[in-house]
């Protein structure tokens, strides 16, 4: 599908067949989320998604993951009209931070860190991501923003897979995705019928 294309019937989920798969190999994610994000429909959609189930939460603040968690995160924190807090991938922030370890789905060790004169007890945060695959990422900026006291009041990313982490995370927080019930397989077996649109 035409990156900036917009069908008339925009069903649920209708962007999610933007996402391109991927052509690199396996040392790469499964698949590229963001080409959904240079369609503004598909964008603001997305965002409206991510919102639904908070709209009677009390949020205070965004909280983004790097890298491509600070394009939805900040989206997501225009539209509430809140501000927004970036978890960087350690080595960039030039304050003091805080930092937490983690593994992702490519299996490396890697470490993440948060500032430390945002965050407070009793701040109600929430953390926006990309992709939940082995859910290690966002249990380690829970982590953070945890140790400083503050709530998550929920977690948001386009999908959450059924891994042993996603679960862990869907059963203890609050969450939203983007992915209707019928697409949910096709999400855990990572491979979407929508990629067959993008054969060469
Ligand atoms: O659930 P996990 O297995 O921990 O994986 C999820 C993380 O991996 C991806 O980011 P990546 O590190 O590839 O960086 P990017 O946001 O810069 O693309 C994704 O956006 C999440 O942040
Ligand atoms: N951006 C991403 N896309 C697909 N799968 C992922 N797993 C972790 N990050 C991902």
């Amino acid at each position: 599908m035409d990156a900036l294309a917009v069908p008339t019937d925009r069903g649920k989920g209708w962007y999610l067949s933007l996402m391109a798969p991927n052509t690199k190999g396996p040392t790469f994610a499964w698949l590229d989320p963001s080409r959904l994000y240079c369609n503004s429909q598909a964008l603001s959609d997305c965002v409206k998604d991510l919102l639904c189930p908070f709209q009677k939460e009390a949020i205070d603040l965004v909280v983004g993951i790097d890298a491509m968690g600070f394009i939805l995160g900040s989206a997501v924190a225009t539209t509430l009209g809140k501000g927004f807090l970036a978890i960087r991938k350690a080595g960039h922030l030039c304050i003091q931070t805080q930092s937490q370890e983690y593994s992702d789905y490519s299996g490396r060790e890697k470490m993440m860190e948060v500032r430390l004169d945002v965050l407070s007890p009793g701040l109600q945060v929430l953390i926006v991501d990309q992709w939940i695959e082995t859910g290690g990422t966002m249990k380690a900026a829970i982590k953070l923003v945890e140790r400083q006291g503050a709530t998550v009041v929920g977690v948001a990313a386009v999908a959450i897979e059924n891994s042993e982490g996603g679960k862990w995370i869907k059963e203890k927080y609050k969450y939203s995705h983007c992915i209707p019930e019928e697409l949910q397989s096709q999400i855990d077996k990572q491979y979407l019928d929508s990629f067959k649109s993008f054969a060469s």
